[in-house]
């Protein structure tokens, strides 16, 4: 039997028998005598009727007929020596970290029987995949090997542009270990039909904080705002999926979209009517920088006044996202400021313009009224007639625009153009409800959320500072009230539980050196960055 199990290992009868002898050693130990004798003799029977005998080496042949039960304990005794376990070689340290999601290594042991395998040479990519398994064969048995397989390597030796026909040798020659290293059909198919499928996470994620997640130690946890390669959504319930950047990660289950969102309690938010309906520009901002023009402050007024809209939505949960590398030659991506009203965009868009006028740049507006006497067409405004700013609208040129006093005022796509064109960095300054009609794959947008810090910090740090009041007064320059504050971190919530979703940063503007610093050295990361990932929409 030792004999046997050495020269064919893999066949099953004697695997089985091995086990079944291993099985039954105590008993044999413990219970001497006759049934003992008899079992052991059954055994030998047994044996003998599956012709095992025809591999016994002659001296264990006798020594089995005359003491049966000593020899099958001797039997025992050398085979539970022995590993049956055919000894798998390394994992090659050679596979390409990206593949590593892709790529399967598999080893089998073969013997003189034949893979049970067809290959053939996949007409459009040229590559070597399995046509077809035949039942029962080894390749079948093993589990391991499926038809539509792309086969890359067969014990090292690479496949690239062979011919089927110089490749059966290979297969034929094989015997002992054979390693093949696989495309699986499966991931083939999921990478043609979905690429890479690359994600920003929009929430955080702890699996030990998550009693549903099926395994710890399986999962992957994330930060919100961290990019994540999606690597199977075969499951509706956990995506597998590993960290982008992070080259030591390995693919584990996250939860997919479905899951998450089903969890997550709508958020609520309270939005003010007017900022979508009568305004749809939503343009509480001035279009020339530093100075708040009387319509958008009409704009203004008109939100403060208007009822509030309570709602619920169901929170963002991933973001498809896609790798952008960008050109030296290529155009800056556009830098959309986005916040509540008086948080401090104007403020941070002014110093950024200052500290390199060279490299920044804002739009000139557009407007129908008439131009007075210290404005210059294009320094200003573009001056234009009712009938062109009317045709621009219809012709979706507007980002934004309003109306104020039967004069219009918007900002153009041309305007942010014509800023990028001149190399510049274009800082726009819009209401988020806008951000969507910027996410275009020329403009590529960074949006950066200017966020007002805790109430006790807004009151230290604004004591001295002066707003343009919505308020119909003589003055309208006045310091910030308590109210002022309240509404800027209520509008604040709203903006983000709503928008949230396309902020790339949030800049929390407390005090303002460190949030201009935070902003411009992000901008500059932004723009150096090897990588950038841009929206998918
Ligand atoms: N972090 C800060 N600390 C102190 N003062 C600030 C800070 N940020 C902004 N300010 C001041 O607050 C006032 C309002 O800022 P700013 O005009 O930039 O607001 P805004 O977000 O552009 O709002 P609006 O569009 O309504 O003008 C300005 O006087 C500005 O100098």
């Amino acid at each position: 039997a030792v004999a046997v199990v050495s020269r064919t290992s893999q066949t099953n009868l004697f695997e089985y028998l091995c086990s079944f002898i291993h099985y039954t050693k105590s008993h044999l130990m413990s219970q001497r005598g006759l049934v003992t004798y008899l079992f052991d003799f059954t055994l030998l029977f047994f044996f003998y009727l599956t012709n095992a005998f025809s591999y016994l080496e002659p001296k264990y042949l006798s020594t089995a007929f005359v003491f049966p039960s000593q020899s099958l304990l001797f039997v025992h005794d050398a085979i539970a020596q022995r590993d049956f376990e055919p000894t798998l070689p390394p994992v090659p340290d050679d596979v390409l970290e990206e593949e590593e999601d892709s790529v399967k290594i598999v080893s089998l042991v073969k013997t003189k029987e034949p893979l049970g395998a067809t290959i053939k040479r996949d007409k459009t990519t040229g590559a070597i995949v399995v046509a077809r398994i035949m039942r029962g064969g080894a390749a079948d048995k093993s589990g391991l090997i499926h038809e539509g397989d792309e086969l890359k390597e067969v014990n090292g030796i690479s496949l690239e542009h062979r011919k089927p026909k110089e490749v059966l040798p290979l297969l034929a020659c094989s015997q002992g270990d054979i390693t093949f290293k696989i495309i699986p059909a499966s991931s083939k198919e999921e990478m043609s039909s979905n690429k890479k499928l690359f994600v920003r996470a929009l929430f955080d994620y702890d699996p030990n904080e998550d009693p549903t997640i099926p395994c710890k130690d399986a999962a992957v946890s994330f930060k919100r705002g961290d990019v994540l390669q999606i690597v199977s959504m075969e499951d509706d319930t956990w995506w597998q999926a590993c960290h982008f950047m992070d080259s030591k990660s390995r693919a584990g289950l996250i939860p997919s979209r479905q899951l998450q969102e089903r969890r997550d309690t709508p958020v609520k938010f309270t939005m003010q009517t007017s900022l979508f309906i009568h305004f749809p520009a939503g343009s509480r901002r001035s279009f020339r920088l530093g100075r708040k023009s009387s319509w958008a402050r009409e704009a203004a007024r008109s939100r403060r006044w208007s009822a509030g809209v309570h709602g619920s939505i169901r929170p963002p949960t991933y973001m498809e996202v896609i790798p952008y590398r960008r050109d030296p030659k290529d155009r800056h991506r556009l830098v959309v400021l986005v916040g509540p009203s008086g948080v401090g965009v104007n403020e941070l868009k002014r110093r950024l313009l200052i500290s390199d006028p060279d490299h920044y740049g804002v739009t000139v507006p557009y407007t129908t009224r008439e131009k007075r006497r210290q404005e210059s067409e294009g320094v200003d405004y573009h001056f234009v007639s009712i009938r062109l700013f009317e045709e621009e609208i219809l012709n979706h040129r507007f980002i934004e625009y309003g109306r104020y006093q039967g004069h219009y005022y918007g900002t153009s796509v041309d305007a942010v153009h014509r800023v990028m064109a001149q190399g510049r960095v274009c800082l726009l300054d819009v209401h988020p409800s806008k951000i969507k009609r910027v996410y275009t794959s020329e403009f590529k947008p960074y949006v950066v959320f200017v966020k007002p810090p805790h109430i006790e910090e807004l009151r230290l740090t604004r004591r001295r500072a002066k707003f343009i009041s919505d308020d119909d007064d003589a003055n309208p320059v006045r310091i910030f009230s308590e109210e002022d504050f309240e509404d800027m971190i209520e509008l604040a919530d709203a903006m983000e539980n709503q928008y949230g979703h396309l902020f790339d940063k949030v800049i929390v503007n407390g005090d303002i050196a460190l949030a201009f610093r935070e902003l411009k050295a992000e901008l500059k990361k932004i723009e150096e960055a090897e990588v950038q990932w841009i929206s998918a929409d």
